[in-house]
């Protein structure tokens, strides 16, 4: 049966699944609460998207059949103080924080309770994410199934080992800032040549977008679509050689390593 869903936080990721869920058709407005302490965020929410705000994070609870916990890691513990006691073991509780494992979660909240961790990433906000879901043992295959029915509906999403989630976190929850670093360089790059900032977004953008279409719809290895664009002595090659002499791979794992080894920090 189809469960009611409620947001503690909504701020930009809650924001994005919440607008994803919605834009999917899986959920309509008047089943999707969000409790945020913020006035503001409440009420923008409320007029931008049409969910339904609470005053209260007790409200939510109640009113919710998934609760998913989109709150800093730093207030986490706060909220999961608020709701102990009160989420019941029917209810699903997700979690999307960084750095905060499906223990921690238990050891906050009393109770046999149906626990997961995701780690999604803004392009959800646009039907593109990417989610990695690992549960506790008290989720059952069906309700696994549902939250990766729910979280498919804005984009891709697979069930993992909890010990993977530090590489997601890595590779997609945190690699959008990347890839808008490297979409920013290149338009920077276009401008540069005399290019008008606004195609250059385009340009870059959409280079961007199509070879990661071409990796997921061909399923070829990158480094042959790479040997494809490559013609001998041609202007590819030179810039690929540009990217190598800068040690363009390794500072990209060097990166993926680090917020890794961070993820893993913030559980100690
Ligand atoms: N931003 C991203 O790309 C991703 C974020 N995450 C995780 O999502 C969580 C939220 O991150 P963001 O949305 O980026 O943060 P954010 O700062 O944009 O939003 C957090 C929201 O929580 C609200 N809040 C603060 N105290 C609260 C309380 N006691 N009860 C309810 N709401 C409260 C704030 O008013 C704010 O609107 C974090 O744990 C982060 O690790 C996970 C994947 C990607
Ligand atoms: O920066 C962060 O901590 C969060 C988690 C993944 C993306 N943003």
């Amino acid at each position: 049966m189809k469960k009611t869903i409620g947001f503690i936080g909504g701020g930009n990721m809650g924001r994005a699944m919440m607008a994803g869920l919605l834009k999917s058709g899986q959920y309509q407005p008047t089943e999707v609460y969000v409790f945020d302490p913020s006035v503001k965020v409440r009420k923008h929410l409320e007029d931008t998207l049409g969910v339904q705000p609470t005053t209260t994070v007790e409200d939510l609870v109640d009113n919710a059949g998934i609760i998913v916990l989109a709150v800093k890691p730093q207030v986490l513990n706060q909220v999961l103080a608020k709701i102990n006691g009160r989420v019941n073991e029917q209810q699903l509780v997700i979690s999307i924080a960084a750095g905060v494992t499906l223990a921690q979660l238990a050891a906050g909240l009393t109770g046999r309770l149906k626990l997961i961790r995701v780690m999604p990433n803004t392009p959800a906000l646009v039907g593109a994410g990417m989610a990695a879901i690992a549960t506790n043992e008290n989720v059952d295959e069906q309700e696994k199934q549902l939250a990766v029915t729910l979280f498919s509906s804005f984009g891709l999403a697979k069930v993992v080992p909890e010990h993977l989630i530090d590489a997601v976190v890595g590779v997609s929850g945190s690699g959008p800032a990347y890839v808008y670093l490297f979409i920013e360089a290149l338009a920077d790059s276009a401008v540069l040549e005399g290019m008008p900032r606004k195609d250059a977004y385009e340009f870059a953008a959409q280079t961007v977008l199509g070879s990661a279409k071409m990796v997921l719809e061909t399923r070829e290895h990158p480094g042959n679509l790479k040997d494809m664009v490559c013609s001998p002595a041609g202007t590819t090659i030179t810039g690929v050689r540009v990217l190598e002499t800068g040690g363009f791979r390794g500072l990209v794992m060097d990166t993926v390593h680090a917020v890794a080894e961070k993820n893993r920090q913030m559980a100690e």
